[in-house]
């Protein structure tokens, strides 16, 4: 009698996943369409360390033909069922980072550019929201806290930076990568709020909306920078006057949530 292939998984195609290869110094990383099982055995030869499943389109079992490759965090875990990606772990619905996950993968909104009410460029929403929706992701590139010194010094003397401190170890340059997200300009009253998530051993920042917003309005969060380094514009009106003699000359840098 014919035997039933055993790992028939192994054997789809991959349609739609996008690997993200990093190697442990942050700034090296590339990106890999993942088409097929060929492409995901490449991915895991590089050598450069871990692979992760940015998003997910394609079925739990092509997941988890990847992840029988070894090297492979999956993060958007909700098609698979919100494990961690470890083969075989159950899905453990309910807990936090299947929340988090879940909310991360849910639709994320139309964000339009456009001139900016305030400066430059902005971020737009396509369509109306309801207060604590997640409207989509900030993305760059994952750089160390030593090389977001060197070009903030470089951003601040242009006035435009696109950093955000993810945490103690890393920063988001959006600069040269990035969603539109990154257009989101400054309020110290904003309609909306960065969070940074983690998950599956990585942190993402996630905006959210602070309160029901109409389609049309231009996208704001709190940068949250710190006081001696906050530009003019950022600093809050009453002690802008007194802190400007103070103020030491400091990149800009974006900082995380504080929610
Ligand atoms: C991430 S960018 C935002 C998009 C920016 N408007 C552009 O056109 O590229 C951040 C930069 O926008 C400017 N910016 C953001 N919010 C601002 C505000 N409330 N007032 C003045 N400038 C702001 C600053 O130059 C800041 O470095």
């Amino acid at each position: 009698m014919k035997k039933t292939s055993p790992a028939r998984s192994t054997l789809l195609v991959h349609a739609s996943l996008r690997l993200r290869v990093e190697s442990n110094a942050p700034v090296y990383k590339m990106e890999l369409l993942v088409r097929n099982t060929v492409d995901a055995q490449r991915a895991a030869k590089t050598g450069l360390g871990d692979v992760t499943v940015q998003r997910v389109n394609a079925k739990a079992d092509n997941v988890h033909a990847l992840l029988l490759h070894g090297i492979v965090t999956l993060m958007f875990a909700a098609i698979a069922g919100c494990g961690d990606g470890s083969l075989g772990e159950p899905p453990r619905r309910g807990d936090e980072q299947c929340n988090n996950m879940r909310l991360l993968l849910r639709q994320h909104q139309r964000i339009l550019l456009t001139k900016s009410d305030i400066t430059g460029w902005g971020a737009f929403l396509k369509n109306s929201v309801n207060k604590n929706d997640y409207l989509g992701e900030y993305t760059g590139e994952l750089i160390s806290h030593q090389e977001a010194d060197k070009r903030g010094k470089m951003y601040d003397r242009a006035n435009s930076s696109f950093l955000f401190t993810l945490n103690d170890e890393y920063v988001l340059d959006a600069r040269y990568k990035g969603d539109k997200l990154k257009f989101a300009n400054h309020s110290a009253n904003p309609n909306c709020y960065p969070k940074v998530m983690f998950s599956a051993g990585d942190h993402r920042v996630a905006i959210f909306a602070n309160e029901n917003m109409e389609a049309g309005q231009e996208i704001f969060y709190d940068y949250n920078y710190s006081p001696n380094v906050a530009p003019q514009w950022a600093r809050p009106p009453e002690s802008s006057k007194k802190a400007e003699s103070s103020v030491p000359r400091g990149r800009a840098k974006k900082h995380q949530s504080q929610q």
